[in-house]
């Protein structure tokens, strides 16, 4: 029985293994028979689309790219897209690679006469960047200059891209992004986690080859335990979110049984299992700014769009294949506007901050608590009102709120140096005005973070300082994820089916158009010299996937 278990673990794993590997010679096959929409099928979606230059043109990633070649075709639109990308590259360099890059704007984009002096610019910002130097190139170039070349491009060229046939083109994606998704439309691979209304399995998109992770809700699962809501809420919190440190949702949809939320797939572990399943407990400190830095950039994004996490612990944030970290689930986040707070208590005992535990209204600075809660356990391998002792020693509910609301954190461990300790009773402050981040402060600003480059870690571009191995799978082995058992005597109502429905929206346009760009389907499908097999509606068929519409 017990070896038989594992054979089923084994045979998961490298299946799952083996798909993240890639299986080029039938992903070809599938891929010669797709084709995009014919233009005539795509007029409804021109109006649908709307004009907005941000969305269009610089969010979608596809947007961005046919922007971008439409602009390539005009020397004058050229120059101010590639002064743009110049002066994106400038904000990321360091040392003597930033003064060098200073020195070729100046020379290339601001001296009349040059080549690609930036024609396009008039007034105010054409005197600043004519007498642009280096000594005020930052406040100058990012400034008027940058704004104005921005402006520009919102202009004329914008409207002429409109009318272009590159926007013939993303209409075409855009009519392609609409196709119905079911669950044919992937591969499942081993199941990753259990989660409180389904199990969470890695998938593969069977026309690109990208692997995803599925969080499956079971309808009637939902249904008894009244989680619509909260369901719905995470979807529209995932769909809206766009950071490179929370978990993108790609798809939604729906099956007979399950409504699934399809996200970037986490595969090296969360940082509970890093704390204490490897080596000493506690992680190395190189290690744990990295990961705060991220996480708080995460954090950052989500309260910059009022939504308060409520969840911040290590066991919520993943790592993806490199070592880059993410927040994954939002199932307890809350919208606050401004100005608006609540006393709901939600959230992890150990984590949770004084003011939720005595309802006292609060809004995003629990989030910076509960980091600093979390600092803390990296460093020492426990949380700091449990203590080391927490196996010995039961903590109950009661005496967890007590410790949390009176006590001060006691630094025992030897791992923790004066700015680990400063920066976590910084975020421990119990007056939540005093706390860090939440007196109009920014919390990246702190020494402790003072190796990271954040414009750089938010443009992926610092190595990870640690790297999951390639051959583990960082996962409970299958037969330890218990299953589920059955839901009985719940029947679905109208109302039942409308909430489905506005829960299965298909693909989310940002993570979709990069998965597109990211596995080469675009490239191929924007080939004109490209020859569709000639097979294709067999393969169709036998797949039921929607792939020529
Ligand atoms: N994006 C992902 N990539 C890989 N694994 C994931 C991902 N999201 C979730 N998991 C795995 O699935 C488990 C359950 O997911 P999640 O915590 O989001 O579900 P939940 O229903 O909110 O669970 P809970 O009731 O514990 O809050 C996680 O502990 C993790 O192991």
């Amino acid at each position: 029985m017990c070896d038989m278990s594992a054979l089923d673990n084994l045979v998961a794993n490298t299946a799952y293994l083996k798909a993240q590997g890639g299986d080029e010679k039938e992903l070809r096959k599938r891929r010669q028979s797709l084709a995009l929409p014919k233009p005539g099928n795509c007029v409804s979606v021109r109006t649908s689309v709307g004009q907005d230059f941000e969305s269009l043109c610089e969010l979608q990633p596809i947007g961005k790219k046919l922007f971008r070649n439409f602009l390539s075709e005009t020397p004058e639109y050229a120059v101010a897209a590639e002064f743009l990308d110049e002066l994106n590259d400038w904000e990321l360099a360091e040392g003597a690679a930033k003064d060098k890059a200073c020195t070729n704007i100046i020379n290339q984009f601001c001296k009349e006469g040059s080549k690609s002096f930036l024609s396009c610019l008039t007034g105010e910002a054409l005197e600043k960047c004519k007498a642009v130097t280096e000594k005020d190139f930052e406040v100058v170039m990012t400034g008027k200059v940058k704004e104005a070349v921005r402006e520009f491009l919102k202009g004329k060229p914008f409207m002429e891209y409109m009318l272009s046939p590159f926007f013939d083109k993303f209409l075409q994606w855009k009519q392609y992004e609409k196709q119905p998704i079911t669950e044919k439309y992937f591969y499942e691979f081993r199941t990753l986690g259990k989660g409180g209304f389904g199990e969470v399995c890695a998938v593969q998109v069977k026309n690109t080859g990208q692997m995803y992770a599925c969080k499956k809700l079971c309808k009637k699962r939902l249904k008894k335990k009244q989680g619509e809501k909260m369901a719905l809420m995470e979807k529209k919190f995932l769909e809206k979110v766009n950071s490179p440190f929370i978990v993108s949702l790609a798809y939604a949809f729906e099956t007979k049984s399950h409504l699934c939320l399809v996200m970037t797939l986490m595969n090296g572990g969360d940082l509970k299992y890093h704390i204490y399943n490897i080596g000493e407990k506690g992680i190395e400190m190189d290690r744990i700014i990295y990961y705060t830095a991220q996480i708080t950039t995460g954090m950052l994004h989500l309260h910059a769009m009022d939504i308060v996490y409520r969840d911040m612990k290590p066991e919520n944030v993943l790592l993806d294949s490199q070592g880059q970290c993410r927040l994954s689930d939002l199932g307890l986040a809350i919208e606050l506007p401004p100005g608006k707070t609540t006393t709901q208590k939600a959230g992890t005992g150990a984590y949770m901050a004084p003011e939720v535990l005595t309802e006292t209204p609060y809004r995003t600075e629990v989030d910076w608590w509960s980091l600093g809660v979390s600092i803390y356990e990296m460093v020492a391998g426990y949380t700091p009102f449990r203590g080391p002792d927490a196996k010995k020693e039961k903590v109950d509910k009661e005496e967890m709120k007590r410790r949390i609301i009176n006590d001060e954190p006691v630094f025992e461990h030897k791992n923790f140096d004066p700015l680990t300790k400063d920066i976590i009773l910084q975020f421990l402050k119990k007056k939540v005005d005093e706390r860090l981040g939440c007196k109009g402060d920014d919390p990246r600003k702190h020494e402790w973070f003072k190796s990271i480059n954040f414009a750089r870690l938010e443009a992926g571009v610092i190595p990870p300082p640690w790297l999951p191995k390639p051959n583990v799978v960082y996962a409970k082995d299958t037969g330890d994820i218990a299953e589920f058992s059955d839901v009985k005597g719940i029947e679905f109502n109208d109302k039942d089916e409308k909430f489905f429905k506005e829960f299965s929206t298909g693909a989310i346009s940002i993570p979709w158009q990069k998965e597109m760009i990211d596995t080469g389907l675009f490239d191929e499908l924007n080939d004109p010299h490209r020859k569709e097999s000639s097979s294709r509606l067999d393969l169709d068929k036998k797949s039921g996937t929607c792939a020529v519409l």
